[in-house]
């Protein structure tokens, strides 16, 4: 059976405890690949490969022979398409249609976007008077944040481990990055890349394994490790946080959401189903940016959930390779039982099931993956727990509201604050709504519609830290003033 090894100092190579633990299909359950699980001593390889390499060749190099490498690893994602496709559709079960439109592009454009960024990017200049007055001249300069480790999930594992290496690259930076258990194979598919780039030995290196009292805890508590980049859950960005206290290190969080679609009754009521269909069920409601909690102005209450409910049973369950599915499996069977804890709560709840609520049922052949229907809800109160937890599956709760202000409450409600979207004809209210809105992002007649440039990341419990554009470069880099008296 094929082995996933770890990539430290630009070598694949095992375990010294020979651990590993199985990498499953979610699609029919079964077992695709053997991972090694990094101990400390990977960990501490990884680290010291990291760090060797930053005061080597990659910190000697000039941004313009950087920025050519990281071009040349954007362009060998693309050659290699179909291979990351296999890769990630066989961890995630995910459908081809949406990989080859969303994971793999997005995997290579995090490399040539942040490439391309840190050569245009000016930094601070202030003259100042001095009492002898000749003056002073302050001007900033960037330098690399040092050996950053990555911790990255699997409900998007190529896309959101590249949106931190690449700009951690591209800054200067070196990396270990620990994927999510659950999805290891275009992490360690990308060392093959990376040796194929020229991308020096110890600049891009790979740690298989678990959080807790494994890989992910091994990392960020190690000392030599700079900044922690990590998406997830708020309860591991708490853990995290911890672990980067000891040394003083610095997090950039991108955490869970509970997020609010808000549906005025001026919509275009056409666009308005099609971006909540997407929004909650794409990547079967596996995104961190997903609807949950739709608000719904009531004259068009009745006629929209009926109409989601034709879009959600209109949706193609199948295998990834099924060129008509449109509707993949969740990410293991233990996220499957999570998210079959809240479709049996909403039931014993009262909830209204308008549809799904359960299991499909499956070809034999895909009766061992790990399926759950897209379900929607309505009729629950505010503080039921489906209505104000992270589900993270293919499902939402649709409630009724009256006036603007209702609205911006309910849309407010949480704790979290990551993401929302707008449904609204009516400029002025999407502007005044928009600013009302405790979230990090926030869309307007759209969902997921991503700009690199822009700040990315959660308000509240949902994130510290921004990334995206220059906003990454707060983060990758360390901005220190030259103070020159004249
Ligand atoms: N993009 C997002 O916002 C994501 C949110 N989630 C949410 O989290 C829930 C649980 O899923 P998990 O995979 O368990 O998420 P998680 O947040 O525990 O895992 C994400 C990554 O963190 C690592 N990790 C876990 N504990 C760690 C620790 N103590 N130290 C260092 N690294 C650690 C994991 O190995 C994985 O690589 C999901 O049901 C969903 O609600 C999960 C994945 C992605
Ligand atoms: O477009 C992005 O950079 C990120 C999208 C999605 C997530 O961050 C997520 O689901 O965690």
């Amino acid at each position: 059976m094929k082995e996933i090894k770890h990539f430290i100092n630009g070598q694949y190579v095992g375990s010294a405890s020979g651990k590993l633990f199985d990498n499953v299909n979610p699609a029919n359950g079964q077992v695709i690949a053997k991972i090694h699980e990094a101990g400390e001593a990977e960990v501490d390889a990884a680290v010291k490969a990291a760090r060797a390499a930053l005061k080597g060749p990659w910190g000697k190099m000039s941004v313009a022979e950087r920025t050519e490498i990281l071009h040349r690893v954007a362009a060998g994602i693309t050659a290699r398409f179909d291979e990351f496709l296999e890769a990630e559709c066989q961890d995630t079960g995910k459908p081809k249609s949406l990989a080859s439109h969303i994971d793999i592009p997005r995997g290579a454009a995090n490399f040539s976007v942040f490439a391309d960024l840190v050569k245009n990017v000016p930094t601070e200049a202030f003259e100042m008077a001095t009492p002898d007055g000749s003056g002073a001249l302050n001007y900033g300069v960037r330098r690399p944040k040092g050996v950053i480790g990555v911790i990255s999930p699997w409900n998007l594992p190529l896309l959101l481990m590249t949106w931190k290496v690449g700009p951690a690259l591209a800054c200067g930076n070196t990396v270990v990055v620990k994927p999510s258990e659950e999805t290891p194979s275009t992490t360690a598919l990308l060392g093959e890349v990376m040796n194929a780039a020229g991308v020096p030995a110890g600049v891009y290196n790979v740690v298989h394994g678990f959080g807790g009292d494994s890989a992910g805890a091994f990392l960020t508590a190690h000392p030599d490790v700079d900044g922690i980049t990590f998406t997830g859950e708020t309860g591991t960005g708490e853990t995290i946080m911890r672990a980067a206290a000891k040394g003083v290190r610095q997090v950039s969080l991108e955490l869970g959401g509970k997020n609010a679609g808000i549906v005025f009754a001026d919509a275009d009521l056409d666009k308005a189903i099609e971006g909540t269909l997407r929004s909650a069920f794409a990547n079967c409601g596996q995104v961190c940016l997903g609807t949950e909690r739709v608000y719904v102005q009531r004259p068009i209450f009745d006629a929209f959930v009926a109409r989601l409910k034709a879009g959600a049973e209109a949706l193609t369950i199948g295998e990834p390779n099924d060129p008509k599915a449109n509707f993949g499996p969740l990410v293991s069977h233990k996220h499957r039982e999570k998210v079959l804890s809240y479709y049996q709560k909403a039931q014993d709840e009262g909830a209204t099931i308008v549809t799904g609520g359960g299991v499909p049922d499956m070809p034999a052949h895909l009766a061992g993956g790990a399926w759950v229907q897209p379900t929607i809800w309505t009729g629950l109160p505010d503080d039921s727990p489906v209505v104000t937890e992270e589900i993270f599956g293919p499902c939402c709760h649709i409630r009724p509201f009256d006036t603007e202000e209702e609205a911006v409450e309910l849309a407010n409600s949480l704790p979290y604050g990551l993401a929302s979207a707008i449904w609204t004809e009516n400029a002025s209210r999407a502007h005044r709504v928009a600013g009302q809105i405790e979230a990090g992002i926030v869309w307007v007649n759209s969902w997921f519609l991503r700009d690199l440039r822009t700040a990315f990341g959660g308000a509240k419990q949902s994130g510290i830290g921004r990334e995206g554009g220059v906003h990454s470069l707060e983060f990758y880099t360390e901005l220190k003033n030259v103070c020159v008296k004249l």
